[in-house]
């Protein structure tokens, strides 16, 4: 229906760091890229472990693993967050990484990627325990972090504290405060628009495709998968550009109203009944697995990764998809949603919000200039504006799918810094 079908060349696996490589790799072939020049794309420039130790409340010395990952400093200073977690794995860290490569490239912003990663369970540390942490990593990895810029994207909201914690053991490490190594942070003139970036972002590049379907936003039905901090603030944005919310859930319920659900109220709802949906009387509760394929206009899976696989993406009914969360969709669901002229509207696209306002803080810091949240949110629609536009019109005319067209793009931009990088250091780039 709305591109043209292009054949998967990539690897079929269902690994984050697969997703995004399998349509990547298409992408650079169409590019005419050599393999060569695909695995040096693919290759972190740097991967960082390390071993460090800290002091629990208890008194006992506890040990840990870190990693950083530098996927790639080609645009820019390498930037991403911090990820705490027991399942945290170099592999995923390393997808991650790459992410952020090809976001900031889609986005044109001057960064590269990176990620960290700490493998711990912070739901059983204290807020001191937490801070002793990222100080003592922080110092573990000081060397590497020199050209370095942290950005809280992908960490849990309670431990936003965490940036601060690194940039003061940072700025103690080298004797002077350097705002710009972290953006992110706490402070509400740092971060302004920062708490609701994301989703915006998603409502954004929702309302700019509608536009391009010729659907009115009040003529639109939507499914929401997730109520957290991405779902919660493109759910509230869609509700006043007039999109009827019929179905909404979170990991305790998942809830369908014919009628709209009235979403201030059940963000009220939510704020008032420890951040759960459960219990919510103005719909009817559904399966989780039934808000996925639901005859609405739009699905946004805003919850978390793999969500539409190859089981269920031939019952999914929704013309658009918003990959609000990382990775919702596998490539293995994507020959079922091809064939069903389904339109996926890529996660380095759609939720790409958070990364430019941490730009907007970085850049304010190197400019010594401060934006009203008026500016902040008419330069974040104008990136992004651009940016779809110029995806879709690639996919347009390649005859690719959208999800390729964001590589297609973000690789052009990174090609072209290598270009300008080769003319210097031939010898680095010898891919041609
Ligand atoms: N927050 C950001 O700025 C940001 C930026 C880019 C990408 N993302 C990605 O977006 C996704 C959501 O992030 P967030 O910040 O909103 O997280 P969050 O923790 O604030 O919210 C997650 C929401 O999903 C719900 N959920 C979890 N599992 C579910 C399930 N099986 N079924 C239904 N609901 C479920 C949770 O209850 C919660 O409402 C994640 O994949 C995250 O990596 C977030």
């Amino acid at each position: 229906m709305y591109f043209t079908s292009t054949p998967f060349t990539g690897t079929v696996n269902q690994t984050p760091q697969a997703t995004d490589l399998s349509r990547f790799e298409t992408a650079a072939k169409m590019l005419g890229l050599n393999e060569q020049h695909i695995t040096a794309l693919k290759t972190p420039v740097k991967v960082i472990t390390v071993h460090f130790s800290m002091l629990l409340d208890s008194g006992r010395r506890q040990s840990f693993e870190g990693y950083r990952v530098i996927h790639s400093s080609l645009l820019g200073p390498s930037r991403g967050g911090i990820r705490f977690g027991t399942s945290v794995t170099i592999q995923q860290i390393k997808a991650l990484a790459e992410t952020m490569t090809w976001k900031s490239a889609l986005m044109g912003l001057p960064f590269g990627g990176a990620m960290s990663g700490i493998i711990c369970d912070p739901r059983h540390l204290s807020a001191s325990e937490m801070e002793r942490l990222t100080s003592a990593y922080t110092r573990a990895i000081q060397q590497q972090l020199q050209d370095e810029q942290y950005t809280n994207d992908n960490t849990p909201a309670q431990l936003s504290g965490e940036l601060e914690w690194l940039l003061d053991e940072f700025s103690i490490l080298h004797g002077k405060t350097i705002h710009a190594i972290v953006t992110g942070k706490k402070s509400p003139l740092d971060n302004l628009g920062r708490a609701d970036a994301t989703g915006r972002g998603v409502s954004i590049i929702t309302l700019l495709t509608l536009e391009k379907l010729n659907l009115r936003p009040y003529e639109a039905t939507a499914a929401i998968q997730g109520f957290g901090n991405v779902g919660l603030h493109a759910a509230s944005q869609l509700y006043d550009k007039g999109v009827k919310i019929v179905a909404i859930s979170d990991i305790t319920a998942a809830y369908f109203n014919a009628d709209g659900f009235n979403i201030p109220d059940l963000i009220h709802y939510v704020q008032t009944h420890n951040n759960a949906l459960a219990g919510y009387n103005k719909g009817i509760e559904i399966l989780h697995e039934e808000l996925l394929t639901l005859p609405v206009d739009i699905l946004i899976p805003a919850a978390k990764e793999e969500a539409i696989t190859e089981s269920n993406a031939a019952a999914i009914k929704a013309s658009i998809i918003i990959e609000a969360a990382n990775n919702p969709v596998v490539p293995a669901a994507d020959i079922a949603l091809h064939q069903q002229e389904r339109l996926v509207v890529p996660d380095i696209l759609a939720n790409a919000g958070g990364i430019i306002i941490s730009y907007f803080e970085w850049l304010q810091h190197k400019l010594q200039e401060t934006w009203d949240i008026k500016q902040v949110n008419t330069r974040l629609r104008e990136i992004l504006e651009n940016c779809f536009n110029q995806a879709y019109n690639t996919a347009i005319a390649k005859g690719i799918h959208l999800q390729t067209a964001v590589y297609y793009v973000a690789l052009e931009r990174i090609s072209a810094a290598q270009a300008v990088a080769a003319k210097t250091t031939s010898s680095l780039f010898p891919f041609n």
